[in-house]
């Protein structure tokens, strides 16, 4: 098979083959154990996840940049620029209307599928033993941040209640107080737990709405559940990894000839960063004219970080400008892994849920670089 076949397999396969391999860890035992490596409200999720579409525009984009050139062929360069300017346009497009909103005020197609399939913002606080739902928010962290906020909407408001919503107020507001001093469950009654969440759920629908997406219902401390959510996690990694692959596939042969032709001075740059140790420096001192033991603490504790240091900037300017295919496989690797534990992290969402999210990446994805085939085979 050819390399350009083979890339063309990996290209469409990587992702169902990743979301694959995560059931399979599940259905062997092994989830357990990378499920717990997984934090909702981690740096990496947090920051690179869910704003991933910004760090895959900005290493895809300089890479483009930076290997456009083909020598002795301008015109083709900037050909080939405007092509992955368009592909790009048109998967930024499909990941803001699906994951960010279709318009001002109507929500994203991924809220409107599970909205119009019964999803709802759900305040269901207490269980029926009147202890606080564990299900409302996933997490200790979370659930006191919720009721937190759910206070502090239902003390603002609490002058606006007329005189048979008083009591229940007053005994809602009491129960979150509770939970909020004692992080226990409160002392609500089996009977008064519907009351009291129905009366939540009125009030934040009431002051905070409309809750008609998933980000408003967790800005305000809401439970989105009812629908059929296509899983955002599995779709925008899905997304970052085809468009990452598709590019590569401009200027990967020309970018990875360049970093191979370079390996032994990147090898060299990489091993010089090891190559300061005090002992090794101490050892160094010695030599036929053996130094003052200041002079040599100096050379063995002193210059070592300091070479480290302007090594590891060396090889970072070396990388970034010239290599920066390494950040971009490493973006992939990240994206890849995530996915694998959104897939193995099966309490979140259904297999169903899963493929609709890979489904809606994975079918513009492949019409986008399937009608670019032709001329990106050429490349
Ligand atoms: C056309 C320009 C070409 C040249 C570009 C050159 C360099 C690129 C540099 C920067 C990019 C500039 C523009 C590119 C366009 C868009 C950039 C994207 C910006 C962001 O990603 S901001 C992040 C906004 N999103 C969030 O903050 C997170 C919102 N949350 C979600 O989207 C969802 O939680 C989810 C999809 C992550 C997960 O879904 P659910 O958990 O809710 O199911
Ligand atoms: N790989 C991952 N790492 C951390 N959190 C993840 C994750 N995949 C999914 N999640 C979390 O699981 C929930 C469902 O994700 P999704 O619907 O995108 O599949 C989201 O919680 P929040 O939306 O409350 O942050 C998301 O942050």
């Amino acid at each position: 098979m050819s390399s350009s076949k083979w890339f063309n397999a990996v290209h469409l396969l990587v992702c169902p083959v990743t979301v694959l391999l995560g059931y399979l860890i599940n259905a062997y035992g092994y989830g357990t154990a990378l499920q717990a490596t997984l934090n909702k409200d981690g740096l990496v999720n947090a920051v690179f996840v869910k704003k991933g579409w910004f760090w895959t525009s900005l290493v895809g984009w300089w890479c483009i940049i930076r290997y456009r050139a083909v020598p002795g062929a301008t015109g083709r360069g900037r050909r080939r620029i405007a092509q992955s300017l368009k592909r790009y346009t048109i998967l930024t497009v499909w990941w803001y209307v699906f994951t960010q909103g279709i318009w001002f005020g109507v929500g994203p197609i991924m809220d409107l599928v599970f909205v119009y399939t019964g999803g709802h913002c759900h305040y269901d606080v207490f269980d029926n033993a009147g202890h606080v739902n564990q299900d409302f928010q996933g997490s200790v962290t979370r659930t006191q941040r919720a009721l937190a906020l759910i206070h502090n909407v239902l003390t603002l408001h609490g002058d606006d209640q007329d005189h048979h919503e008083k009591k229940l107020w007053s005994r809602s507001v009491g129960s979150i107080q509770d939970v909020l001093q004692t992080a226990e469950s409160a002392n609500v009654t089996a009977s008064a737990a519907a009351g009291i969440n129905s009366f939540i759920h009125d009030q934040m629908h009431r002051w905070q709405g409309p809750l008609t997406t998933s980000a408003q219902c967790r800005r305000f401390g809401g439970h989105w559940a009812g629908g059929h959510d296509p899983s955002g996690h599995v779709f925008l990694t899905t997304l970052m990894c085809m468009f990452l692959l598709g590019e590569l596939r401009v200027f990967g042969r020309r970018a990875l000839a360049h970093l191979y032709a370079q390996k032994w001075h990147l090898l060299g740059m990489v091993t010089r960063l090891f190559d300061t140790g005090p002992l090794w420096t101490w050892r160094r001192c010695g030599g036929a004219r053996p130094m003052s033991c200041g002079a040599r603490l100096w050379r063995a504790l002193v210059e070592p970080p300091v070479a480290c240091a302007a090594a590891l900037l060396r090889l970072t300017r070396c990388i970034a400008c010239d290599h920066p295919v390494v950040v971009l496989l490493a973006l992939l690797v990240t994206w890849l892994w995530q996915l694998l534990l959104t897939a193995v992290a099966s309490h979140f969402h259904t297999v169903r849920e899963h493929i609709s999210g890979l489904l809606a990446a994975y079918l513009v994805t492949g019409v986008v670089y399937a009608r670019d085939a032709a001329a990106l085979r050429l490349v």
